[in-house]
């Protein structure tokens, strides 16, 4: 597997190994593409030749540098822009043939809905709601009271828009969305330019959803978000899927990769003796410092052995690569892991 150093077998696909679209069947997905491309005019491949699977009941991060092609898999899902080629389901349904019977079980945040700063929470809904298609005014207050509820609004519902925290704000673009049961929540960013409150509240909000048995799709740069939210990730570089699977699958690979042992002393040179005697590979000696992949060999009995040669040893640590190495591997870039 390129790019994925001690991977054993697994969920993780990347782009070499079979497609995860192509043996997933669309039953348990909520959301499969096969080659989905979108080629912009003047040449530019924006997504190309994408092929996701998202298993119903995740939530699935869609994970990718600014400019990955993201936003452009996403307005292809939504029958907002055509692909160049390919195919995509949602719910099962293939697309874009069956959207009008779809759409209205999909729930989706792209471009940030604009509200009126001057009316409340509840007041900007009900206008929403009364331009949805399918919208019968009867049940309106019904539909809206439970979508600020569901987002931790009701007591905010009176309160002007303006008067809101950027996390309310955000949290009643996702009440728009929330606007009639939903089985598929797809969500673009939706932490981007909130505060560390704002933020939270907004993850939160993605997590209980998702727990109520909604499928979340969601797109970030942000390597944190991935791992706080989302049980599954899809990574993108360049418009091109490099890996797909659960998120635990990830965890593994970077346990998989080589785990060094880092011992602090004034000793090195007797310390690296030490490690050399044991076995250890990939020696490295710093300044009062001495490191070298662990291997299979025990931290304590390294401490032991260093201890009985007369290594004064300040500290011992065992360093796991971060799982931001292993995003880093895969796409070539560093992910913004503040978040
Ligand atoms: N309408 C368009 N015409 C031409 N090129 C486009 C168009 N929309 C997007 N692109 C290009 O396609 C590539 C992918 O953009 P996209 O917005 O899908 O990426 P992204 O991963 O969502 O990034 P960001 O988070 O910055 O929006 C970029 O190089 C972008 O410049």
């Amino acid at each position: 597997m390129s790019g994925m150093p001690g991977h054993t077998g697994g969920a993780v696909l990347t782009a070499d190994e079979p497609s995860a679209a192509g043996t997933a069947s669309a039953g348990d997905c909520s959301i499969v593409t096969r080659g989905l491309t979108k080629r912009f005019q003047g040449g530019q491949v924006a997504v190309n030749s994408l092929d996701l699977a998202v298993p119903r009941g995740s939530v699935f991060g869609f994970l990718g540098p600014n400019g990955s092609g993201k936003t452009t898999t996403i307005r292809m899902l939504l029958g907002l822009v055509a692909p160049t080629s390919g195919s995509w389901e949602l719910l099962g349904t293939p697309m874009p043939a069956g959207v009008s019977g779809v759409l209205p079980r999909v729930g989706a945040l792209v471009e940030g809905p604009a509200f009126y700063p001057y009316l409340s929470g509840e007041a900007n809904l009900r206008r929403y709601d009364a331009a949805g298609p399918s919208a019968d005014p009867r049940t309106a207050g019904m539909r809206i009271g439970l979508a600020l509820e569901r987002v931790g609004l009701a007591a905010a519902a009176r309160k002007r828009y303006r008067a809101y925290s950027l996390g309310m704000r955000q949290r009643l673009a996702i009440a728009a969305t929330l606007l009639g049961p939903r089985e598929l929540l797809i969500l673009d960013e939706p932490t981007n330019g909130l505060d560390p409150q704002g933020t939270r509240e907004v993850r939160g909000l993605v997590k209980e959803i998702a727990a109520e048995g909604t499928t979340v799709f969601v797109s970030s740069h942000l390597l944190a978000e991935v791992e706080h939210m989302c049980s599954h990730v899809a990574v993108m570089r360049t418009g091109r899927l490099v890996a797909q699977g659960p998120i635990a699958e990830f965890r593994e690979l970077r346990a998989g990769e080589a785990v060094r042992i880092r011992v602090e002393s004034p000793d090195t040179a007797e310390a690296a003796a030490v490690l050399a005697a044991l076995g250890l590979d990939e020696i490295r000696l710093g300044d009062a410092e001495v490191s070298a992949e662990l291997g299979a060999e025990a931290p304590e009995r390294i401490c032991a052995a260093l201890v009985a040669d007369g290594v004064a040893v300040r500290g011992l640590a065992v360093q796991r690569p971060s799982l931001e190495d292993v995003f880093v591997g895969l796409t070539g870039k560093g992910f913004d892991v503040d978040g």
